[in-house]
C-alpha cells in the first residue's frame, strides 16, 4: 500500500483538468501515443463535442520513480455545478488533489468550492499553475491569489503547461512525495466507497469503487449498503484504458466490479459496498441521495412515438441515475413525461441524448423548480409544474428554494453584477476582496431565477470575467402565482409558469410578446393572452396571413419552389396544433429567452 497515491484533478471548468490528465497518461506510458487522442477520459461523444466532462472517470497509472515501482489512481472530475456531488464522492475516493488554476484567468469559482471540498476531506492540496504558454498568462499575480487561498509556500506552486508538457515530472514526483499512501487496514472488513459507475449493454453497471478497509475478491459475494442489494462480483479488477480483470482489488486502491446489475438505479454513487458474510458495522459517512433541482415535461413531437420516447427514457435512465421521471398528460402536448434533472446542463444533455442516441423528435416544455405549496390545511404539497398547482384559494403560502451563489469577479463588474443579482431577487450576504482586483460576492437567491439565463446573462455583464458556484441552502417563502398563456382563449398548460407575483405582469407581457413573434401567422387571427386566475393581464394579437413560402418566387426553377415547399412541410412537422393555432418547439421555450 505504501507505494499507491490516489489523487484527483479539480479546477475550475476549461482551467486544463482533462489536458493535463492527458500529459501524465503520456508520460507514465499508460497510453501509447497510437492510443492517445486528445481529452483521452472523455470518452462520450458529448463530453468531446462539447468539451467538458460529464462524468467522473478514473484510471491507473503505472510510474516508476527513485528506483520504486508506484501505482497512481488518477480520478478525474466533472467541473460542472450540476455535478458536484459526484466531485465530493470522487474527493473522498482521494488523498491528495491537484488544483488546478489557469495562470491566465486566475481563481474562479470552482477552484474555490472544489477546494473547500477538498480540503474538508483533508486532502494534501499541490497547486499548478496551468497554461504559463499563454502570452496573456499572469503566473506571478496568479501565485499570490493562490498562496492567499491556501497559505501554502509560493514554491509549493508548480508551472505547467498542459498542453505544451512542461512540469509533468515536477508534478507527478510532487504526486509521489507529497501526498500520502493510503491508510486502511487491509484485514478489516470490507469497506469500498462507490464514486462512479457507467453502463455497458452487455455487460451491465459496472461499478468504480476506491477499497477504504479489507480487501475484495472475485465470486465473493457483496452487498451494498445503502440500497441493501446483493449480489455475485463476477468479475473485479482495475482500470486501465480498457478493464483489466484481477483475482482481487486490495485495500487503499481502486477498481471496478461487475455483477449482472441491470439497472443505474441500484447503484448509488457515495454508497458502501461490504461483503454479505462479514458486513463493516458502519458505512463510509457522506452518502446522500442525489435530488433533482430542475424539472420539466418531455414530449414525442409525434405522438404516435408515446412508446418509443418511453423505452429511450428507460434506457437512458439505465445508465443515468440522476435522470427521473414518469408519464405526465397535456392538454397541449398529449402524452409525455415529467422529467427531474440535476440541473440545466444535465436537461441539455438528456434532451441531447435522446435525439441522439435514440433518435427521437422531443419537445420540452419550460423548466421549472420544485415548490411546497402549503395548503389552508396544512398540508404541504410538492409541486413542480404550474399544471400541479392548486387553485389559490386553497393555499396558505408557497415557498420557493433558495440557494448561496458566489460569483467571483473583476472589481469592475461588481456594479453591474449587483445590479443583475438584485433583479434576480438576490440578497447580498458578503463581499471580500480576494486581490486588489478581484472581488468574491455571496448573494442568496431563488433557484428559480437561477436556472433560466442568469448564468449567461452574468457571463454577458462580465465579459466573461465571472463565474459562478451555487449550493442549495433550503426553503423560503415567497410570493409567487401561476401565470397561464391562453391562445385564443384556450389555456396552454405546457406554456404556463410559476413566477413572483411582483414580476408576473412584466412576465406575462414580455412572454405575449415574444409569442407573437414566434408564432407563425395564418389564416384566422391569434389572440395570445397572459392571465392570473380569471385576470388577463396582457394581451397581443397575430394578424391572420397564410405565409406564402414561394411568393417571392416568379417563375424560376420548380425545384426551388419545391424546396421551400418541403422545408415549410418540415418546419410545420415541429409544430403542435393546440386547438385551431399552430405552436411551434421554440414558442414552448420562449420563456428562456425574454429579455
Ligand atoms: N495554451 C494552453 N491551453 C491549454 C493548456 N491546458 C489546457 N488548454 C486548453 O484549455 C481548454 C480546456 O481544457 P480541458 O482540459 O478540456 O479543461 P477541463 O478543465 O478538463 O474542462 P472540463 O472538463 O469542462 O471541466 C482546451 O482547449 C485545452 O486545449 C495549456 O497548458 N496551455
Amino acid at each position: 500500500m505504501k507505494n499507491i497515491r490516489n489523487f484527483c484533478i479539480i479546477a475550475h471548468i476549461d482551467h486544463g483538468k482533462s489536458t493535463l490528465a492527458d500529459r501524465l497518461l503520456q508520460s507514465t506510458n499508460t497510453v501509447s501515443a497510437r492510443e492517445m487522442q486528445a481529452q483521452v477520459l472523455d470518452d462520450m461523444d458529448l463530453e468531446r463535442e462539447r468539451g467538458i466532462t460529464i462524468k467522473s472517470h478514473a484510471i491507473q497509472m503505472n510510474y516508476k520513480f527513485e528506483g520504486q515501482e508506484y501505482i497512481l489512481n488518477l480520478i478525474d472530475t466533472p467541473g460542472h455545478v450540476d455535478f458536484s456531488y459526484e466531485v465530493s464522492r470522487s474527493i473522498a475516493a482521494c488523498e491528495g488533489a491537484l488544483l488546478v488554476v489557469d495562470a491566465s484567468q486566475g481563481i474562479e469559482a470552482q477552484t474555490i468550492s472544489n477546494l473547500f471540498l477538498a480540503l474538508d476531506h483533508n486532502l494534501e492540496i499541490i497547486p499548478v499553475l496551468n497554461k504559463i504558454d499563454l502570452p496573456g498568462a499572469m503566473p506571478e499575480e496568479v501565485k499570490d491569489q493562490i498562496v492567499d487561498l491556501i497559505g501554502c509556500d509560493r514554491d509549493a506552486i508548480i508551472p505547467a503547461s498542459a498542453k505544451e508538457g512542461i512540469g509533468i515530472n515536477e508534478i507527478l514526483a510532487a504526486i509521489i512525495h507529497r501526498i500520502e499512501p493510503p491508510k486502511g487496514n487491509p484485514d478489516a472488513e470490507l469497506q469500498a466507497l462507490i464514486f462512479d459507475s457507467t453502463f455497458n449493454s452487455y455487460r451491465g453497471i459496472e461499478v468504480i469503487f476506491r477499497v477504504k478497509n479489507g480487501r475484495i475478491n472475485k465470486g465473493d459475494k457483496v452487498k451494498f449498503v445503502a440500497t441493501g442489494k446483493e449480489y455475485f462480483a463476477d468479475e473485479v479488477g482495475i482500470l486501465r484504458l480498457t478493464k483489466e480483470p484481477r483475482d482481487y482489488v486490495d485495500c487503499g486502491d481502486v477498481g471496478y466490479i461487475i455483477s449482472g446489475i441491470k439497472v443505474a438505479k441500484e447503484v448509488k454513487v457515495g454508497d458502501t459496498i461490504t461483503h454479505s458474510e462479514k458486513p463493516t458495522k458502519e458505512a463510509i459517512k457522506g452518502f446522500e441521495e442525489v435530488k433533482p433541482m430542475v424539472f420539466a415535461g418531455i414530449y414525442p413531437v409525434d405522438t404516435t412515438e408515446f412508446e418509443d420516447l418511453r423505452e429511450a427514457m428507460e434506457k437512458l435512465q439505465l445508465n443515468d441515475a440522476a435522470l427521473i421521471w414518469e408519464p405526465e398528460t397535456s392538454a397541449a402536448l398529449g402524452f409525455g413525461f415529467r422529467c427531474g434533472f440535476l440541473g440545466m446542463l444535465h436537461m441539455e444533455i438528456v434532451q441531447e441524448r435522446l435525439e441522439r442516441e435514440f433518435d427521437m423528435t422531443v419537445l420540452t416544455t419550460v423548466p421549472s423548480v420544485r415548490f411546497n405549496v402549503i395548503d389552508k390545511k396544512g398540508e404541504v404539497l410538492e409541486v413542480s409544474a404550474p399544471s400541479e398547482m392548486p387553485d389559490p384559494n386553497y393555499i396558505d403560502w408557497i415557498e420557493e428554494p433558495f440557494i448561496a451563489a458566489q460569483i467571483i469577479t473583476a472589481s469592475d463588474y461588481v456594479g453591474p453584477i449587483m445590479g443583475l443579482c438584485m433583479e434576480k431577487r438576490g440578497i447580498l450576504k458578503n463581499q471580500v476582496y480576494l486581490t486588489a482586483t478581484r472581488v468574491e460576492l455571496t448573494f442568496d437567491m431563488p433557484l428559480s431565477e437561477v436556472v433560466f439565463d442568469f448564468f449567461d446573462k452574468l457571463k454577458t455583464i462580465s465579459r466573461g470575467y465571472a463565474s459562478l458556484d451555487y449550493h442549495l441552502i433550503g426553503y423560503q417563502e415567497s410570493n409567487l402565482v401561476k401565470l397561464d398563456i391562453l391562445l385564443n382563449g384556450d389555456p396552454v398548460d405546457a406554456l404556463s409558469a410559476i413566477v413572483h407575483r411582483d414580476k408576473a405582469y412584466e412576465w406575462g407581457k414580455k412572454l405575449c410578446e415574444k409569442l407573437r413573434e414566434l408564432l407563425p401567422r395564418q389564416q384566422f387571427e391569434i389572440a395570445i393572452q397572459a392571465a392570473i386566475g380569471a385576470k388577463i393581464i396582457a394581451r397581443e394579437t397575430v394578424k391572420a396571413l397564410r405565409k406564402d413560402v414561394i411568393a417571392k418566387c416568379y417563375g424560376g426553377d420548380i425545384s426551388r419552389k419545391r424546396k421551400l415547399l418541403e422545408k415549410q412541410k418540415k418546419g410545420k412537422k415541429r409544430m403542435r396544433q393546440i386547438g385551431n393555432v399552430e405552436v411551434p418547439q421554440e414558442a414552448f421555450m420562449a420563456v428562456l429567452k425574454i429579455n
